[in-house]
């Protein structure tokens, strides 16, 4: 372990599992590949292997179930503008008038 290029880290990172993808992913030279033979102890009996989990995505709990707020924002978001526009207007129309 301690020979590892890579470090024993990665290795320990990976023990009790498969490290195929690990191994692959760092894209080990050719003269890696053949030294892993040195170390092979064996094969793996495919009948012991845990079964594989698929990810599943943590189910989102629904925190604002209550649309009513965000309801009243877009209501607003077109009655402030309309009403500092018709202020204006009505601002604009008392100024001319007098
Ligand atoms: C018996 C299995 C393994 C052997 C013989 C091996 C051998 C080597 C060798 C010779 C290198 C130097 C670079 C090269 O020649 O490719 C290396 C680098 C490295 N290995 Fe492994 N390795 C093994 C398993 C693993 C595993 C399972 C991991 C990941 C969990 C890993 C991660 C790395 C990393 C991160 C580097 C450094 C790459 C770099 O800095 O470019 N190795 N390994």
């Amino acid at each position: 372990m301690e020979d590892h290029p890579g470090g024993d880290e990665v290795l320990l990172s990976s023990t009790g599992q498969d490290a195929t993808d690990d191994f692959e992913d760092v894209g080990h030279s050719d003269s890696a590949r053949e030294m892993m033979g040195e170390y092979c102890i064996g094969d793996i009996d495919a009948s012991t292997l845990p079964p594989q989990t698929k990810y599943r995505t943590p189910k989102q709990p629904h925190h604002n179930q209550d649309k009513t707020s965000e309801f009243i924002i877009k209501i607003l978001q077109f009655l402030v503008p309309l009403a500092i526009l018709g202020l204006a207007f009505g601002i604009r129309m008392y100024t001319k008038s007098t």
